[in-house]
């Protein structure tokens, strides 16, 4: 594999306007703001890689570095091999070309229908005329609208309005698609349509995608690699089921915490021991330690389990989850069983909040009036 994008050591930083912020009796100083700081990345050609962080986190200024919109303010942006940082405009109307991207709000001509919006950077382009309908019937086909060619936007859904995006942003064959929050504006059942098509284009059409969004599901669905971004830096990155089983930063396990199951909250736990009486533990579910394994573990010690809580994922084909699950059997068999499990994965024994504390109490000598 090769990188179709590289950046080394790019940042970016926006100057604040009239560079004075008026404080109530002194004249502050603002400081500039540094969009993006220092990041080096490659993008691999042929795979969808996911952008994530905050809102703030420097996500679309990287991108727009990405296609050129912005200029470094310091560092190289590569798009194929070549240094865009320093390109005259013109040379990067050319390299622009050659990268879809798609938004949040579709951004679709109003005044034009969906034949005519997927067929404006055709005309733009020079395509001529005889060519522009069969290329619009088949990206209208591909996205599977064709029979919406005639219609305007504003009578069209919201996945509908995106497959449209999608489309204009195909036309001249791009070899990568930006997609900036592309489904943040749609419902759950149209984003894993649309995630579908965004899949779909990276396996058929070879496209390179970039998908920039603060939703973990999203990078679980179709990333092949995850850049998680901080105050203007790249944090971590790694391949997606790598960094979903095991993620480093502090943000990236909160990301990772609203996409995958974890170990129940403290009051759940209270809830589900007064329901069952064995010993309950969390154990992590993943590639290394599957749900086979872990029954075959508590077999193989006498150990008798049932699934009270959690859940597992596919990420990449792999699993991936937390199982809660409720033990009954003499403690030394327990211990032994999670002991063998706790060299291969996480295990956690869950004690209701009531029971932990009782536990810390020292057993203080009972007085000999106690009770009277
Ligand atoms: N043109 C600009 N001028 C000044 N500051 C800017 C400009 N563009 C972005 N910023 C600032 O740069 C920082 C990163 O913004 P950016 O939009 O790249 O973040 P983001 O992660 O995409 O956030 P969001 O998810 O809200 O879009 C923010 O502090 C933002 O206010």
């Amino acid at each position: 594999m090769s990188a179709i994008v590289s950046l080394r050591g790019v940042s970016k930083v926006f100057p604040v306007q009239g560079g004075k912020l008026q404080g109530s009796k002194r004249t502050q100083r603002a400081e500039p703001v540094r969009a993006v700081d220092d990041v080096t990345l490659d993008v691999e050609e042929g795979t969808v890689v996911g952008i994530v962080g905050y809102s703030g986190a420097g996500k679309s200024t990287l991108v727009r570095l990405l296609n050129g919109l912005e200029r470094p303010t310091q560092g190289q942006v590569f798009v194929k091999g070549q240094d865009i940082s320093s390109l005259p405009e013109g040379e990067l109307r050319r390299v622009r070309a050659g990268i879809g991207m798609i938004f949040q709000q579709f951004n679709l001509l109003k005044s034009r229908t969906v034949f005519g919006n997927v067929a404006y950077p055709l005309k733009v382009a020079g395509w001529p005329k005889d060519k522009i309908k069969p290329r619009v019937d088949e990206l209208l086909e591909f996205v599977g609208i064709a029979d919406k060619a005639g219609t305007y936007p504003r009578r069209l859904s919201g996945g509908q309005q995106q497959r449209v995006g999608i489309a204009r942003a195909l036309a001249n064959a791009p070899d990568i698609l930006l997609a900036d929050e592309a489904t943040s504006a749609l419902d759950p059942e149209t984003t894993r349509d649309v995630l579908r098509l965004l899949r779909r284009i990276n396996k058929e059409l070879g496209t390179t995608v970039v998908v920039i969004t603060h939703e973990m599901h999203v990078v679980r669905e179709i990333c092949d690699t995850v850049v998680m971004m901080e105050s203007g830096r790249v944090v971590e990155t790694g391949p997606t089921y790598t960094v979903f089983a095991d993620p480093q930063s502090a943000s990236t396990q909160r990301f990772v915490s609203t996409a995958v199951h974890g170990t129940p909250e403290p009051d759940t736990v209270t809830r589900l021991s007064a329901a069952h009486p064995g010993q309950l533990v969390s154990i992590g579910i993943s590639e290394a330690a599957p749900t086979p394994l872990v029954a075959a573990t508590f077999e193989r010690h006498g150990v008798g389990s049932s699934v009270v809580f959690g859940g597992v994922t596919e990420i990449q084909n792999k699993i991936l989850g937390t199982l809660t699950y409720e033990l009954t059997g003499s403690d030394a068999a327990i211990d032994a069983a999670l002991a063998d499990l706790g060299d291969v994965t996480a295990v956690e024994r869950q004690i209701p909040t009531a029971a932990r504390a009782e536990r810390a109490v020292p057993h203080l000598p009972v007085p000999a009036n106690a009770g009277e």
